[in-house]
């Protein structure tokens, strides 16, 4: 038996973040959030058919009078549109959804970056309640309140911060999470260790296997060790001001990738977030030996773990190092100073770093 884990995020709008096994089922852990007459759920193609029958029944018996709607659009990155939010924002006034109207937002990333986004406008904002179903939305993107779309100029360049009401994880979902996006998700969950502790690297490093299999009790702890990470820096800095861009490692090249790529990481044409960010961080730490900041070895350690989750570690071949740092300009980290990259010292120790000269980002990106 999996115990239930609760990581609690502090600061102005708090919320609690609940890993389970069993969750999507628990009509009062899934009601409790809710403060209104109105539901809309919002989902995609592969993730409705699973699980959205199981979450509406919940709700309804725990709660017979709500009024639940539907939203269920295709999956994919390229879905993540300004179109399919506005479709989504019809679907709210449709319900006839009021101010204490929520969004709960079933899927992995792109669904809570979307459905947040959208609860984020409603009326000016209202709840969100994300019910996060990849591995990537549990350890990352359903905590922190990032919500956005994407626009063919740049990913995610259209958002708003807006904290989720809650966070429910129920692990179970992930039994039927496809292998790629298992690997995706554990990413992200590398970064954490790349980022703030070298020791998590290690505990990652002695349980690939337990991870890739999907062992209930490994997925757990690295799901709530993740949350931690992630609370802990979100508490303290929000809106991004400082720390928080920390969690960036990776994400300059990343999201240049996939914006060159069209985000085409769901048709097979391209790299997902996952994988887009493996590889983005596999540079940023290339750069960091290359600026003399880091030791080799360490870019060597992170790569080699990646691998052993399978993961992607170089630039997909046909990409243009010129187009990539084209699609930097227009990173949320850069200003009018110029890029601004996160960099590490050494695993377990990044920061912020500024005056990366072209030439050098142009040099780790194979140019
Ligand atoms: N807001 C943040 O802080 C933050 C953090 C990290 C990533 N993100 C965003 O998250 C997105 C990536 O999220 P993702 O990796 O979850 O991708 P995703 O939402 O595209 O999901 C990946 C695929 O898995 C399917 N799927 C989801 N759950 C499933 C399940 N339980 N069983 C079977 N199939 C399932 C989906 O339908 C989809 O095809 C990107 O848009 C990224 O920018 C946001
Ligand atoms: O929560 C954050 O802060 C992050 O940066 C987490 C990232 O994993 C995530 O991909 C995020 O959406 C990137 O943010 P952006 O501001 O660069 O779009
Ligand atoms: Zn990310």
């Amino acid at each position: 038996m999996t115990a239930m884990h609760t990581v609690e995020i502090g600061g102005d709008a708090p919320y609690a973040v609940r890993i389970a096994p069993g969750l999507l089922d628990d009509d009062a852990t899934l009601v409790a959030p809710l403060r209104g007459r109105h539901a809309l759920l919002v989902s995609d193609a592969n993730v409705a058919p699973l699980y959205a029958d199981r979450v509406e029944a919940a709700l309804r018996r725990a709660r017979p009078g709500l009024g639940i709607a539907r939203f269920v659009m295709p999956a994919g990155e390229h879905e993540k549109t300004l179109a399919r939010f506005g479709e989504c924002l019809d679907a709210l006034a449709g319900l006839g959804a009021t101010r204490d109207a929520t969004v709960i937002a079933l899927g992995g990333g792109v669904i809570g970056d979307l459905a947040g986004f959208a609860a984020a406008c409603w009326m000016r904002g209202i709840d969100v309640v994300q019910l996060p179903t990849t591995l990537l939305a549990m350890v990352d993107s359903s905590v922190g309140g990032k919500t956005a779309v994407d626009l063919p100029s740049g990913k995610n360049l259209v958002g708003a911060f807006h904290p989720p009401r809650a966070v429910i994880a129920d692990t179970t979902a992930l039994r039927t999470l496809p292998d790629r996006e298992l690997r995706a998700g554990l990413a992200e969950v590398v970064k954490y260790g790349a980022i703030f502790d070298a020791g998590f690297l290690d505990w990652l490093e002695s349980r690939v296997d337990a991870l890739l299999a999907r062992d209930d009790a490994a997925i757990a702890e690295a799901v709530a060790r993740s949350c931690r990470y992630k609370a802990d820096v979100v508490e303290r800095d929000p809106f991004e001001h400082g720390d928080r861009a920390l969690l960036n490692f990776g994400h300059t090249f990343g999201h240049a990738i996939e914006t060159e790529q069209g985000y085409a990481g769901a048709t097979g044409d391209g790299l997902n977030h996952g994988e887009a960010v493996a590889v983005g961080m596999v540079l940023a730490a290339r750069l960091s030996a290359r600026q003399g900041l880091a030791p080799a070895a360490d870019a060597d350690r992170l790569q080699a773990l990646l691998e052993r989750f399978g993961l992607p570690v170089a630039l997909p071949a046909g990409l243009d190092p010129h187009a990539l740092l084209a699609r930097m300009r227009l990173d949320k980290k850069a200003d009018a100073r110029g890029l601004r990259f996160i960099l590490w010292d050494r695993a377990g120790a990044a920061r912020v770093v500024r005056d990366v000269p072209d030439a050098a980002v142009l040099d780790a990106l194979g140019g």
